[in-house]
């Protein structure tokens, strides 16, 4: 087990209990693995990118009914053929029925009439109107059973499409479309985000003490990317009761809070979580910016302070585990909330979020953390590292795939962030002359990356 430091850093603040920020991150993605992965069946238009809890099943076959492949004429029997109707596409009922002998003209994806037994495609066909007869005749050479859809004939009604641990990409939803499904079954953990601050305003200009929230607009858009389904942001001012009720209230499997994190009178998210008996994953992270970070498991919450909890409001389907069949007959509603507890500071914050958010969220979706980067790359210009911490340095990659610092990543700034393609990860007094990564134009030393959304 990793052992967190009590170090005084470069300013002099003693940051005991802290953990280092590689071994942060490792923790929350092994919270995240270790419990039971939350199933829910989504409507198609959310469950993108989604990791399917059970198989698929088609419960229509594919076509759903005898349909034209071509533009013609449905046909039985030998030619020539007595004209004797019309389907276009969206025409339902039976219509007429063919017999030998018989043709209809026929739309690309109409239904075929009842005995059809080929379509003649308009290139191929010859019509003769012959007035004061039977109607026009249809002539022309098919070959049997050619250019029509049979029912079923792609996919059988029953049949399973896609199947369990399948990641739901856009034609995964189209199929699914087509065999009638609304919904599909994912691991989707829902995630409630909750800003505190009673100077936080969600409109207007900024100053004379007030600040306009920057945390909510970004965190629904960094929890989709990681694969939960986030409801509406919380604003709570300094209200301990209702901070207190909202984390507690089991009502969701992660909360995130914004604010409220370090030591202030206002700072309420550890007496919370310690009144209410909460397990301490990780109380803080040697990283810059973002230090005053946390994680914690809140078993059966609802129960904990006597608010709701799960049975009562509680909107969770049952999980399965990971990889496994999901569903009720799984049995083993956790009732567990994560508390996820990020800086006020924005630029502190997003770092945080990719800290401890995105790999706690991604792997209760079942997915990879999609703020992972795999191998290095070379550093242009000069970065600074930190004696004690690790520090995240805001880059983008330029056309050669090297990192440049794009600056302005000061912890209260997401200008840096909204700037760049991914973090630098600079490990602590990184040995490089003058502590600094990097030389001149060319990167002489190769740094991880930490993706942005
Ligand atoms: N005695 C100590 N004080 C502080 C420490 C420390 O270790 N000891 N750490 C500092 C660091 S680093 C950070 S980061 C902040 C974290 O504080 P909180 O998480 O409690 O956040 P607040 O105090 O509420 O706010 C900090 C700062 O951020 C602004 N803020 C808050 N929420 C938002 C938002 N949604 N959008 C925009 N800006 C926000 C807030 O107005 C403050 O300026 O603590 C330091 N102090
Ligand atoms: O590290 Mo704080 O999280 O600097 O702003």
């Amino acid at each position: 087990m990793e052992r967190a430091t009590g170090e005084a850093d470069m300013h002099g603040c003693e940051h005991e209990g802290h953990l280092p920020w590689e071994h942060a991150r490792r923790r929350a993605r092994e919270l995240g693995e270790s419990l039971p992965a939350p199933v829910r069946d989504l409507p198609l238009d959310r469950a993108m990118g989604g990791v399917l809890a059970r198989d698929v099943r088609a419960l229509a076959g594919l076509p759903a009914f005898d349909a034209s492949a071509m533009d013609g004429y449905a046909v039985a029997g030998a030619g020539p053929w007595r004209l004797v109707g019309r389907h276009l596409a969206g025409s339902s009922g039976p219509g007429v029925a063919l017999g030998p002998g018989d043709a209809v003209e026929v739309a690309t994806g109409a239904r075929v009439p009842k005995g059809t037994e080929s379509v003649l495609p308009y290139e191929r066909a010859r019509v003769e109107e012959s007035p004061g007869s039977d109607g026009s005749r249809v002539s022309g050479e098919v070959e049997h059973g050619r250019h029509v859809r049979w029912s079923g004939e792609e996919t059988a009604p029953g049949e399973t499409i896609l199947t369990c641990g399948h990641r739901v990409g856009p034609a995964s939803l189209g199929i699914a479309a087509s065999l009638g499904h609304e919904t599909l079954p994912v691991f989707a953990p829902t995630v409630a985000i909750v800003v505190t601050g009673d100077e936080i305003t969600r409109s207007g200009l900024p100053g004379d003490g007030r600040v306009r929230d920057a945390i909510g607009p970004i965190l629904p858009g960094v929890a989709d990317w990681a694969g939960a389904q986030v409801g509406a942001v919380r604003y709570l001012g300094d209200d301990r009761a209702a901070l207190a009720e909202m984390m507690t209230a089991g009502d969701t499997d992660v909360v995130v809070v914004c604010g409220s994190s370090s030591k202030g009178p206002a700072d309420h998210v550890r007496s919370i979580l310690a009144e209410a008996g909460a397990e301490t994953v990780v109380d803080g992270v040697q990283c810059r910016p973002g230090h005053p970070q946390l994680l914690a498991r809140l078993r059966n919450a609802g129960a904990a302070l006597g608010t709701g909890g799960p049975g009562s409001s509680d909107g969770r389907d049952r999980p399965g585990a990971r990889g496994g069949p999901a569903g009720p007959e799984n049995g083993g509603e956790s009732g567990d909330t994560i508390v996820v507890g990020l800086p006020g500071n924005p630029g502190a914050a997003m770092v945080a979020a990719l800290t401890l958010f995105t790999p706690l969220v991604s792997a209760l979706a079942g997915r990879p953390d999609p703020a992972r980067v795999d191998g290095r790359v070379p550093v242009s210009g000069k970065i600074a590292s930190h004696p004690g911490d690790t520090r995240l340095v805001a880059v983008r990659l330029d056309g050669r795939g090297r990192a440049v610092p794009v600056g302005h990543d000061r912890p209260g700034s997401l200008r840096g962030a909204a700037l760049a393609d991914a973090y630098a990860v600079v490990p602590p007094g990184r040995p490089t002359a003058a502590g600094r990564v990097g030389a001149g134009g060319e990167g002489t030393d190769d740094v991880e990356l930490v993706r942005l959304p």
